[in-house]
């Protein structure tokens, strides 16, 4: 599997099944999509701002509340199986993006893992194990959240640089060598972590400026995929 951000803004996402996980993908899926909840029950816990639809669809309604709500990606999320397969089946057989939540042996196309994630708006980070062992990506993303201090002010801070320096004329390499000597600043990063903004920007500018006229050693060109 190969991991890709999906924008799913202005989409709809229908998810069959409404307990703790259902609530979860709900959550998730949210924040930037309209998502709907099908389900004779519902979990306690949030379901962000989804739209919930008490029912009970059987395997042969399931296409119908596709077609109905006419989503970008359906989540199989309830406990029971041939309910799950039949929005499994439906999905695929519309060629739309389906989640399994029960489900993690050998996938078809069209199926996607949703990974363990961590956000520091505009950085993202997911971690999946391939469907292997969820908990293992919920242990690693614990531990990467906790070196991503600062990290989406410093994406911010590094993006404003670049835009400044889109319609310039500066050589490639010295472009490419002034933001990766920022993107790299221990010193710029915790202050940004510390909540110095003001001085972060300061000594951004610094560095960046002395990497642009002066131009430190050229590094690796290599692109890194
Ligand atoms: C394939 C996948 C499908 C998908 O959902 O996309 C899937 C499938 C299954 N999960 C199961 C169990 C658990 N899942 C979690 C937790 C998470 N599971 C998530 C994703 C995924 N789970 C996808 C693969 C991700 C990857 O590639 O690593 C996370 C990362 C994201 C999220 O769900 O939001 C979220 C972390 C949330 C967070 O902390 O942020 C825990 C731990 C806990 O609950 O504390 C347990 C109990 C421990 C255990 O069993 O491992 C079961 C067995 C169910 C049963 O026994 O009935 C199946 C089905 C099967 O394995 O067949
Ligand atoms: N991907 C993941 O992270 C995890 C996945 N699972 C799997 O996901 C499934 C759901 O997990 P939970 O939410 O904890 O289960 P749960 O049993 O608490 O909730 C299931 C929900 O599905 C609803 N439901 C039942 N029949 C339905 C139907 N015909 N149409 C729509 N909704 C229906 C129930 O009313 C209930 O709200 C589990 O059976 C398990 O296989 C479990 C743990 C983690």
């Amino acid at each position: 599997m190969i991991p890709l951000l999906h924008d799913f803004s202005g989409a709809r996402i229908l998810v069959f099944g409404g307990g703790p996980v259902g609530a979860r993908k709900a959550r998730r899926f949210a924040r930037e999509a309209e998502v709907v909840v099908v389900s004779p029950t519902f979990a306690d816990r949030g379901f962000g701002d989804a739209t919930l639809k008490q029912a009970a669809p059987g395997p042969s309604d399931v296409p119908d509340w596709i077609d109905r709500i006419e989503p970008a990606l359906v989540v199989a999320a309830t406990d029971d199986f041939e309910v799950n397969a039949a929005v499994e089946d439906a999905a695929r057989n519309r060629a739309l993006l389906v989640n399994r939540a029960d489900h993690s042996g050998a996938r078809d196309p069209g199926s996607v893992v949703v990974p363990a994630t961590v956000r520091a708006d505009p950085v993202v980070a997911a971690v999946s194990t391939q469907g292997r062992a969820p908990a293992v990506s919920a242990t690693l993303r614990d531990e990467i959240s906790e070196r991503f201090d600062g990290a989406g002010e410093l994406a911010t801070l590094v993006g404003d640089l670049r835009g400044e320096l889109a319609d310039s004329d500066i050589e490639g390499h010295r472009r490419r060598d002034a933001i990766r000597t920022v993107a790299a600043s221990d010193p710029v990063r915790e202050l940004l972590a510390d909540g110095d903004t003001e001085r972060a920007h300061e000594v951004a500018r610094e560095l960046f400026a002395d990497a642009r006229d002066d131009g430190p050693p050229t590094g690796d060109a290599t692109d890194r995929s």
